[in-house]
C-alpha cells in the first residue's frame, strides 16, 4: 500500500496519542516512508526519549498546538473515556479539509462530529496490534463528507499496517472491535491457556511456554500462507480416532465448547463497545 495519495493533500499527519496503538501505527507510516517532517506527534505522557528520538527522526514531538497548520491528517488514538477533554483540545488542528481518523473503541461518528465543524471528513476505524508487525485489521466506515481522496488517504495510512475493510453500515463497527480488535488478546490467551494446560499435563513450564507460543503463531502463519481454509486446516490435524479428535471433542462440544464460549465473549465485547460510546 503506498502513501503518494497523501501528496494530494495539504498539511501535516497529527497523531493524538502515541500509545500502544497509536504508536504501532506511526512506526509503520515511516517504515512506508512517510515523510517524518510531515508528522506530528501529540501525547503530554511521550517519555523524554520516545519525544528525543522522534525529533531524531525529524518528526515533530508536542509542538504548541497554535503552532500546527490544519493538519491533512488528524488521527484520533486516545483512550476512549478521555475522549471528550482530548478532542475539545485538538479541534483546532483541524481545518475545513482535514481528514479525521479514529481508532477509537466505541465512540461513534455522531459524538466525534459534535467537536468539529459540520460537514468535517470523518473516518472511524478499528485497527489492531499486530498493525506493528504490519498484519493489522483495521475495519473503517467513512461519513457521507469523506471525498474520493480523502478515503484513499486513509486507506493509504491504514493499509500501511496490514488488511483495510470498509464498512457502509456504522453499527458493524461494534462487532468488528469485539472480532479484530480485540482477538489478538483471545489468541494470546490461547498459548497462556494451552501452556498452562501443558504444564498441568507434566510438561515442564518453561517447555510448555515455548511449545504452545510455537504452536499458535506457526499456526497462525499457516493459516496467513496457505490460503486454506481453518477448518481443512484443523481437519489435516485430527486423525480419525487419534488425539486432536478426542481433544476437538471437548473443545467443540455445542453446549460448552470453543464455539458457544466465544459466541458470549464477542456479544460482551461488542456490547462494551456499544457502551463506550458515550
Ligand atoms: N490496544 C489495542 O489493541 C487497540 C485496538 C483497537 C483500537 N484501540 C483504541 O486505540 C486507542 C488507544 O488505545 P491504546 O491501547 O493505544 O492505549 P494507550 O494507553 O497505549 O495509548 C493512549 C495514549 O494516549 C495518550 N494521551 C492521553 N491523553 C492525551 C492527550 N490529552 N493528548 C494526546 N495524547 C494523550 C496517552 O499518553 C497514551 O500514550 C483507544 O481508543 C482504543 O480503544 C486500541
Ligand atoms: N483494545 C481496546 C479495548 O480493549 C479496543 C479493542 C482492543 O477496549
Amino acid at each position: 500500500m503506498s502513501l503518494d495519495v497523501l501528496k494530494k493533500l495539504e498539511g501535516p499527519v497529527v497523531l493524538v496519542g502515541a500509545g500502544k496503538m497509536g504508536g504501532a501505527m506511526l512506526e509503520g507510516w515511516l517504515a512506508l516512508g512517510l515523510e517524518p517532517s510531515r508528522v506530528v506527534v501529540l501525547d503530554p505522557n511521550l517519555p523524554a526519549e520516545a519525544a528525543a528520538a522522534f525529533t531524531a527522526k525529524g518528526v515533530q514531538a508536542n509542538p504548541a498546538y497554535d503552532a500546527i497548520p490544519p493538519a491533512a491528517v488528524l488521527i484520533l488514538a486516545v483512550k476512549p473515556q478521555v475522549a471528550p477533554a482530548v478532542l475539545s483540545s485538538v479541534r483546532g488542528i483541524a481545518g475545513p479539509n482535514t481528514v479525521v481518523v479514529s481508532v477509537m473503541a466505541g465512540r461513534t461518528i455522531g459524538f466525534i462530529q459534535e467537536s468539529f465543524p459540520r460537514g468535517i471528513a470523518i473516518v472511524r476505524t478499528i485497527p489492531n496490534t499486530p498493525a506493528a508487525i504490519g498484519q493489522g485489521v483495521t475495519v473503517a466506515v467513512a461519513n457521507e463528507a469523506v471525498s474520493a481522496d480523502a478515503r484513499a488517504a486513509a486507506s493509504g495510512l491504514l493499509g500501511a499496517v496490514g488488511i483495510v475493510e470498509w464498512v457502509d453500515d456504522e453499527a458493524l463497527i461494534d462487532a468488528a472491535t469485539a472480532v479484530s480488535g480485540s482477538g489478538p488478546a483471545y489468541v494470546f490467551l490461547l498459548a497462556e491457556a494451552l501452556a498452562k494446560a501443558g504444564a498441568a499435563a507434566g510438561l515442564p513450564a518453561d517447555l510448555a511456554d515455548r511449545i504452545a507460543r510455537g504452536t499458535v503463531s506457526g499456526a497462525g502463519a499457516l493459516l496467513a500462507q496457505s490460503g486454506i481454509a481453518p477448518a481443512t486446516l484443523r481437519q489435516n490435524v485430527t486423525s480419525p480416532g487419534g488425539t486432536t479428535a478426542a481433544a476437538l471433542a471437548v473443545l467443540m462440544d455445542e453446549d460448552e465448547g470453543f464455539g458457544p464460549l466465544l459466541v458470549e465473549a464477542v456479544d460482551a465485547a461488542t456490547k462494551r463497545s456499544r457502551e463506550l460510546a458515550g
